[in-house]
């Protein structure tokens, strides 16, 4: 059998993902129609490409469906517990960057730290009955970051795309969400609180730690790392 590896499927991940294994003499290509999710690898035997949504790409590394994956570290912290017992850091590619941050509006002039959201989290309950809505996708990383921060009147709610659109919707006060430009942020007159970030991400070589390899696929894997220069 031959080494998976799990790459996004499309968009700029995917492309800077090719180039990156490109530079490194690794040619990785999509080959059949446009809609068609099926690809090639070239420069190296015995490796597979899979084509995958980068937020699939952490759970078939954890399950050991795929040998290497890469998608950001944010989705690999979000997606698996204990992450780093389950997968392995082989390396950072330089793309993909992106901070998960914390926002609340521009206009809470007197709410600049985590400290003065906690403050106007408590204001707010007393104020509505209900407790202050943050809108996100990433669960696991707010919810670790507000315990470790002491802030404790809140509430998640879901928002799968579109997040800094909910404060304008009313459906969250505040919001939790990635950036990387700042323009989505600021296009929805959102400020980042000062001490307000979780997270610094970037598109990143994962390798299971789950998947059982045969003798060949062991074979494979130490001549593409070696290609690569990681390990
Ligand atoms: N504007 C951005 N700039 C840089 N990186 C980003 C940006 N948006 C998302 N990313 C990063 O790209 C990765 C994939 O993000 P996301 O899951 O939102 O992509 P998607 O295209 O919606 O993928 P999916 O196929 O899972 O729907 C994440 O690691 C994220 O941090
Ligand atoms: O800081 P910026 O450069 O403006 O980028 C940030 C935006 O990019 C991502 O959204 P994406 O385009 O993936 O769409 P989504 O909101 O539907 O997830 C993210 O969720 C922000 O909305």
């Amino acid at each position: 059998m031959s080494v998976k590896l799990g790459v996004p499927s499309k968009g700029r991940l995917m492309e800077k993902t090719f180039e990156w294994f490109g530079e490194r003499g690794v040619t990785l290509s999509r080959t059949g129609s446009d809609r068609e999710y099926a690809g090639a690898v070239d420069g190296v035997d015995g490796v597979e490409l899979v084509l995958l949504s980068a937020g699939e790409i952490p759970r078939e590394l954890a399950a050991g469906r795929i040998h290497l994956g890469v998608t950001g570290t944010d989705l690999v912290r979000e997606k698996l517990g204990q992450w780093d017992q389950q997968v392995e850091e082989l390396a950072e590619l330089g793309f993909g960057h992106a901070d998960l941050i914390i926002a609340v509006p521009g206009a809470w002039v007197d709410v600049d730290t985590l400290d003065d959201l906690d403050a106007a989290a408590a204001a707010f309950r007393a104020k509505h009955g209900f407790r202050l809505r943050i809108a996100t996708k990433y669960h696991r990383l707010v919810r670790e970051f507000l315990r470790d921060n002491g802030v404790a009147d809140y509430q998640l709610v879901d928002s799968q795309g579109a997040t800094e659109g909910t404060v304008k919707n009313e459906t969250a006060e505040a919001v939790a969400d990635i950036t990387s430009t700042g323009d989505t942020l600021r296009a929805n007159h959102l400020k980042i609180l000062s001490d307000g970030l979780i997270l610094k991400s970037q598109a990143t070589l994962f390798r299971s730690r789950k998947a059982p390899m045969d003798e060949a696929e062991r074979t494979a894997m130490k001549q593409l790392c070696k290609l690569l220069k990681v390990d």
